[in-house]
């Protein structure tokens, strides 16, 4: 081994061979790439390096688990680099700690450098086409690729170029046949698993990004397919003379895949076992005792040599006769020794003594006002396509009102119907606007959507807010409105279409705030089962203290005096409600002794103990200030989860004691568990 690496001749000719075959398909044509030598000439490119780096989770005998040991590397401009390694060998946690996206129980140590200065990235400093496809279901691929282009691309580019370069960019990746097919999601069958992958590369490269992540871009695909996809994004290199860094974890790569990218990066229980160029991988493995037997694909014959999975299974026998855990710490051992290692390492030094410039945000182009105007309509249609979202709730609602007006037919003005338009205000206020958590699935998947685009810069939090909110308007009116015409109009409560306004106007605000709370559940929850818990359990306890099942002056003190009687919104719901119903209204009395007539004024203050110095306008204006406060209150908490992520991180690290004893010990905590 020590002669391959020792003399770096014997690599010279292998990238040109791999240039050759790109210059035919006139993909890529890069300048040499060895190893030592880096594109200093791709002055506006991205060096990404990274130095002893470590990752932990919580796990294992001792506590903890490392996912990442202790590895060396870089990406250079102009250059593909292709993680490979077994399933779970920690290929992703990779990426996602170079992007700066670790999981918030994970903890990492070791050097990332861009340009070789620390800095964080993720939020528009990179791209990453994740491993999981967070698209809306309901969009066409035209319609979801262009909406990206419009969110990204600046205003001076017209609408037609906008269109036209997201269908040129649909049209690279192949799906031209699939252009006007929905997406799809769960109960919508649209576009199949490879072709939602390649929506999702559309709409990354779109922008050309310096810094191109991708997490298993040809899962799904043919090897065909697979070719022709990383030859695009191979192909981006040739774009505005500007050399892209780009980094992909990738499975069985066919041998024509494995030739377009330049570096390997071999990994096997977290471990490095191979990073250099893809050429001079072959020899590493012969050198080592583990030729690649003739007519097999290298990158094949790497990954089962690695795999120690099915050692077990003797039947499938180690290489050469030698358990595959052994085969793994030769290989590392070996690499660790060899002068690759070491020209990896002068490298990165070389990369880290360059004086490289801070990576800009790839923040959105597209002015504040485009953001909003395009988030809005992209919303609005997908609310509109998405049975789930209002439709169904607003079958729903139609049923229960329906219900209720039976339920309560005839109120009249009997004394009886004290009791009975008190019980049908109180199901308005709490169980219909309960009902609108029944959203809560699809806010969350367009949630994830957002958390995509927003790590990858595609547009602001703000304007996401301001489109989620103008775009759900006309349906919750629609959802207030006609339910509630039902449920006011045929049992018969207090006449006069004013009374009829602030009754729907009181539903929608309420509807509407109990949407606010899901969003701000749905940001710290971000899963749609415990989210559900959660939010039916905060308003279960808002109603319970709303001042309806107990009186609000035999509410208990810590109750009261503490903050949850005030915030239950319910209580300004029914506060309002029960005004506009009972003002103005008379019953007969039918207790012995008394008047033969009770006001409602008299009910308010005397039953129910309703807060009368204030008029139930300003309950509604409570109510309405609410939501805006709760909207203000999603959008603070997500702009500081952005902010405090990197300050955890940092917090985060793996000490060196630490990492002593995993490297003492490795074996008690393997990143397979
Ligand atoms: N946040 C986390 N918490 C706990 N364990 C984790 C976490 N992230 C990753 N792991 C574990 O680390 C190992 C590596 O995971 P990773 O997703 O990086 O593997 P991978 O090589 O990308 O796998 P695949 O090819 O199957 O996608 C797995 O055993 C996984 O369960």
């Amino acid at each position: 081994m020590a002669a391959l690496f020792q003399n770096s001749e014997s690599l010279q000719g292998k990238p040109a061979e791999i240039q050759t075959a790109l210059e035919v398909e006139n993909l890529n044509p890069m300048p040499e790439t060895k190893t030592g030598g880096s594109n200093r000439f791709m002055g506006d490119g991205v060096f990404l390096t990274w130095e002893d780096l470590w990752v932990t989770v919580p796990g294992g005998k001792s506590g903890s688990r490392s996912i990442l040991q202790g590895l060396t590397g870089y990406a250079r401009p102009g250059e593909l680099l292709a993680i490979m390694g077994p399933s779970g060998c920690g290929k992703s946690t990779l990426l996602d700690t170079l992007a700066g996206r670790l999981a918030p129980n994970a903890r990492q140590a070791g050097d990332i450098l861009i340009n070789g200065r620390k800095q964080a990235l993720a939020y528009g400093t990179s791209a990453y086409v994740t491993q999981d496809d967070a698209l809306i279901a309901t969009l066409t691929v035209r319609e979801a690729v262009y909406y990206s282009a419009q969110l990204q691309l600046p205003d001076t580019i017209s609408k037609s170029e906008k269109k036209e370069r997201a269908e040129m960019t649909i049209r690279e990746m192949g799906l031209e046949d699939a252009m006007n097919t929905q997406i799809g999601g769960w109960g919508v069958k649209g576009l199949s698993g490879g072709q939602k992958r390649r929506v999702s590369i559309c709409i990354e490269i779109l922008t050309h990004p310096k810094l191109l992540f991708l997490d298993e871009p040809t899962s799904g695909l043919d090897s065909a397919a697979s070719y022709y996809v990383m030859s695009r994004i191979a192909s981006l290199n040739r774009k505005d003379g500007i050399g892209r860094t780009i980094i992909a974890s990738i499975h069985q790569p066919s041998s024509e895949v494995f030739q377009l990218f330049h570096n390997l990066y071999l990994l096997s229980v977290g471990k490095t076992v191979y990073f250099g160029p893809v050429s001079a991988a072959n020899e590493f493995f012969a050198l080592n005792g583990f030729p690649c037997p003739s007519l097999q694909n290298p990158s094949d014959h790497f990954l089962k040599t690695i795999n120690k999975d099915f050692d077990k299974d003797i039947e499938l026998g180690f290489a050469n006769g030698i358990p595959t855990e052994e085969v793994i710490n030769i290989l590392v051992k070996s690499y660790k020794s060899s002068d690759v290692y070491q020209e990896v390492q002068k490298e990165i030094a070389q990369i880290c003594k360059q004086d490289g410039g801070a990576l800009e945000r790839n923040e959105s182009h597209a002015s504040f006002f485009t953001q909003c105007h395009v988030l809005t309509r992209r919303s609005f249609i997908n609310m509109y396509r998405d049975l789930g979202y209002y439709w169904l709730r607003l079958v729903i609602y139609i049923a229960l009102s329906g219900a209720l007006a039976t339920v309560f037919s005839h109120l009249g003005t009997s004394y009886g119907s004290i009791q009975a338009r008190g019980s049908l205000i109180m199901f308005v206020a709490s169980f219909l606007t309960f009902m609108a958590i029944g959203g809560f699935p699809s806010f969350v998947e367009e949630m994830k959507v957002f958390e995509r685009e927003r790590l990858n810069g595609h547009y602001g939090v703000t304007a996401f807010v301001l489109g989620n909110t103008f775009s759900g308007l006309p349906f919750l009116a629609l959802v207030a409105i006609i339910p509630g015409a039902i449920a006011y109009f045929l049992p018969g409560l207090h006449k006069g279409y004013e009374h009829f306004l602030f009754f729907v106007i009181t539903l929608f605000a309420c509807m509407m705030l109990v949407e606010s709370l899901m969003m701000i559940v749905a940001s710290l929850v971000p899963n749609f089962l415990m989210g559900i818990i959660v939010g039916a359990g905060i308003q279960g306890m808002m109603i319970l203290v709303g001042g309806f099942f107990r009186l609000p002056a035999d509410l208990p003190k810590p109750i009261l005096k503490y903050p949850l009687y005030h915030i239950a919104f319910h209580k300004y719901a029914f506060q309002g409600l029960f005004k506009n119903e009972f003002e103005g209204l008379t019953f007969p009395n039918i207790q012995a002794g008394g008047p033969p007539t009770i006001a409602g004024e008299e009910l308010l203050k005397q039953t129910w103990y309703v807060e009368m110095a204030y008029s139930k306008w300003v309950d509604l204006i409570i109510l309405l200030a609410m939501v805006v406060f709760y909207r203000f209150l999603f959008l603070t908490i997500i702009k500081t989860t952005e902010k405090v992520k990197p300050v955890i991180a940092k917090f985060k690290s793996v000490n060196r004691k630490e990492r002593v004893q995993i490297m003492a010990n490795p074996s008690a905590t393997p990143p397979n568990g």
